[in-house]
């Protein structure tokens, strides 16, 4: 008798904001020292050439320190040398820590993904393997010896030894060392959902036999430490575009400031001639090589440069934080893009499982015949559906009358929207959609009961999912699936709506039950009686509207619509077929965190947005500050507008301020700009006003403050 344990009863979604057990308590202070020494370690050349920002300040470095060494090293300086020397010790130093400060930005981003490795790798132990040879004798081998296709036997209070499909025996599994969750989960072969067993994990009850589905080092486990780790991280289309544009910028000022010292000589020749030349001096000692590289290094966008790998490496550690591994950083992203979201219904919009509540006898049908023609039907039924069926006609004190062994299970396809089973005697017993059954007796010259579309419109209205029940060509009754709508959805769905994310519930149920669940959990659109191409064409066609799309999935036929959208969250409960074609997968299984993964996405992209705009707002500001005070130092007074002290002074302060500003904005990297549920555009506007205009305040004000405080005469 198959059981009637539920395997995944439904994992309730957490809510939001707390489902964050997966990440060991974050150890700050090991964080903190281990960035600290990895900032060092980053300013490693080979390093620091991918960042083309934090190369040039790389190499103005190296030549301030030569200048330092011996200021005379680019020709004559006729200001006094020590003086001089004291000048560039000062700026190489400050340059120094502006690359020290953006390492430490990446590296603390890095941190608690490190940290998580490392817990990580402890469960990856190598373990010893009961591999089972081809004449099914047992041979001992080293995990790490398992290939695709091997057949092991696990014995209870023994780690699964690599990836696979339970396909014999029943126990329980505890995959806390993934999940963080506790609770042991039920595995089993043939259920599409509760047979995929991860390596690492620990079988706590029982015997399995495990069909081995990765190579070594290419498991679950290992592909997560390797994400959490960074060390799949590949630029995202976006981050590529943007380190081009922030490239060139820095090519702009570099060539903006290689044209000064014959303009400069231009002008003091020219100053030589008008105020004599002292001044003129004054005016050729402030386009010394360390002054201009330190006017190069004020004016590229050193803020966002040495931010931006942070911002990204954050985004993907609050994606992990919420115990979902994303395959790339361009997932992430493209949740914050997303236009469309597509949700299947059972699972998703409803808690867990369609439950069998009631059976519904039809034309003068008894209770007990349709408990039985349904027992009958679900005999070799697998879904939960099916069990629960099984689980029901049970409490109806009903039996079966044949021999089960003779008898022969239909399974339920998406297609046929049918499942049951062939008796002994050639009887066929059906149960499936209401429309899917009338087909099925009008078939073979039976007719359909006058009160069936009562019990199916009564279902419906119910929002549960009717199925009908038959022998033959006889319709015996109607079974009543249960399924409510988990709480708090509309709120969300009211959210997304905001942002302008239209959500679509797609179900195989009729339309009746669709459009009730649809208006009771606030979806914009529903689409019934969909079958698993319909997934697909409805995902193509929204795509060629120019939209993006999101779906989330755990079946096998799940798969190619977790392929074909641009992002796929695959529940970690669900069949290895959908988890390898999605881009993300929940270790939680709780399919309504997508909802979560687009306000993720959408504030890494604002938070780079923002700092972006910032960033470059910074750099004009610091060149309005600056370059009068280059000039008015050579006695062109009505341009030095903020009064600074001297040419010195002024490039000094805001050198100083250029490399501060790296670490104050870290944690605005890390934890992301302060989030509404906007639109792109309402937010863009926002956040062009208040980092735009603030990145442009700021810096005159800074600037001031440094100055003053400045021992410069
Ligand atoms: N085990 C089963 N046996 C027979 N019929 C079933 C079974 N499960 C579902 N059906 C019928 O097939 C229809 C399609 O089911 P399916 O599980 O494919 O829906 P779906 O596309 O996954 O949508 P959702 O899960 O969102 O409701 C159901 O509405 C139901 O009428
Ligand atoms: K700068
Ligand atoms: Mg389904």
């Amino acid at each position: 008798m198959p059981t009637t344990t539920n395997p995944h009863s439904p994992r309730v979604p957490s809510g939001t904001r707390d489902s964050r057990k997966h990440t060991p308590k974050a150890d700050m202070r090991g964080i903190y020292q281990r960035a600290i020494r990895e900032s060092f370690v980053k300013l490693d050349p080979r390093i620091t050439v991918k960042n083309p920002v934090m190369f040039v300040v790389w190499v103005g470095t190296i030549v301030t320190f030569l200048v330092t060494l011996n200021p005379n090293l680019f020709g004559t300086i006729q200001a006094n040398i020590n003086q001089q020397r004291l000048l560039n010790g000062l700026i190489t130093f400050i340059l120094f820590f502006t690359l020290v400060f953006a390492n430490f930005a990446e590296a603390v981003a890095e941190g608690r993904g490190k940290a998580q490795a490392d817990s990580l790798r402890t469960t990856r132990s190598d373990t010893i393997a009961n591999k089972i040879l081809p004449d099914g004798s047992i041979e001992k081998v080293n995990s790490t010896e398992l290939r695709r296709g091997d057949l092991v036997k696990v014995i209870a209070n023994n780690l699964i030894p690599a990836d696979g499909e339970v396909i014999k025996g029943i126990g329980s599994v505890d995959e806390s060392a993934i999940t963080g969750e506790s609770a042991p989960v039920l595995k089993q072969p043939g259920t599409d959902i509760a047979s995929s067993v991860t390596g690492g994990t620990r079988l706590l009850s029982d015997e399995l036999t495990i069909k081995i589905t990765a190579d070594p080092g290419q498991g679950f486990i290992d592909r997560m430490i390797s994400l959490v780790e960074g060390a799949e991280r590949t630029k995202t289309p976006n981050e590529i575009a943007l380190t081009v544009l922030l490239a060139v910028l820095t090519q702009v000022f570099l060539i903006v400031v290689a044209t000064m010292p014959p303009f400069v000589s231009y002008i003091a020749n020219f100053i030589t001639t008008v105020f004599g030349a002292e001044a003129a001096n004054s005016l050729r000692a402030g386009a010394s090589v360390a002054i201009l590289i330190s006017l190069l290094v004020a004016l590229i966008p050193t803020t966002i440069g040495g931010l931006l790998s942070a911002i990204g490496i954050a985004g993907m550690d609050r994606v992990a934080q919420f115990n979902v591994i994303a395959t790339s950083g361009r997932a992430v992203e493209a949740c914050g893009d997303i236009n469309t979201l597509v949700l299947d219904k059972t699972g998703t919009i409803t808690l867990g499982n369609r439950m069998a509540d009631e059976f519904i006898p039809l034309n003068n049908h008894s209770l007990e015949d349709v408990a039985r023609v349904s027992l009958a039907a679900s005999l070799f039924d697998d879904t939960p559906e099916g069990k629960s069926i099984v689980a029901l006609a049970e409490k109806s004190q009903v039996g079966i009358d044949f021999n089960t062994e003779k008898a022969e299970g239909v399974e339920f396809s998406a297609k046929t929207r049918m499942s049951g089973t062939n008796l002994p005697d050639g009887k066929q017993v059906r149960k499936g959609a209401v429309d899917a059954i009338k087909g099925f007796v009008r078939s073979r010259g039976g007719y359909v009961p006058d009160d069936i579309d009562a019990a199916y419109e009564r279902v419906s209205r119910l929002g549960g999912t009717p199925l009908a029940v038959c022998q033959d060509e006889k319709i015996y009754g109607v079974i009543y699936l249960k399924d409510i709508v988990k709480p708090g959805l509309r709120e969300r769905f009211d959210q997304l709506r905001r942002m302008g994310v239209r959500t679509v519930m797609l179900t195989g149920d009729n339309r009746i039950t669709a459009s009730v669940i649809a208006q009771e959990a606030g979806v914009d659109d529903f689409i019934a009686e969909a079958t698993p191409e319909d997934k697909i064409e409805v995902i193509r066609s929204e795509q060629a509207q120019g939209k993006l799309v999101a779906m989330t999935g755990d079946g096998t036929n799940d798969a190619p619509a977790l392929a074909q959208a641009n992002v796929g969250l695959a529940m970690n409960s669900g069949t290895q077929a959908a988890k390898e074609a999605a881009n993300m997968v929940d270790l939680d299984s709780d399919p309504t965190k997508l909802i979560d993964l687009v306000t993720i996405g959408k504030q890494l992209l604002i938070t780079r947005g923002a700092l972006t705009t910032f960033s470059i707002a910074n750099d004009i500001a610091k060149y309005f500050a600056i370059i009068p005070t280059i000039f008015a130092a050579a006695g062109i007074g009505a341009l030095n507008i903020m009064a600074l002290k001297s040419a010195q002074s002024a490039i000094v302060s805001a050198l100083i301020y250029n490399a501060l500003i790296i670490p104050a904005l870290i944690p605005l990297a890390l934890k992301g700009v302060k989030f509404l549920p906007l639109s792109a555009d309402q937010l863009l506007r926002r956040n062009i006003f208040i980092y735009g205009i603030g990145g442009i305040i700021a810096p005159f004000i800074a600037i001031k403050l440094i100055d003053i405080i400045l021992p410069f005469s």
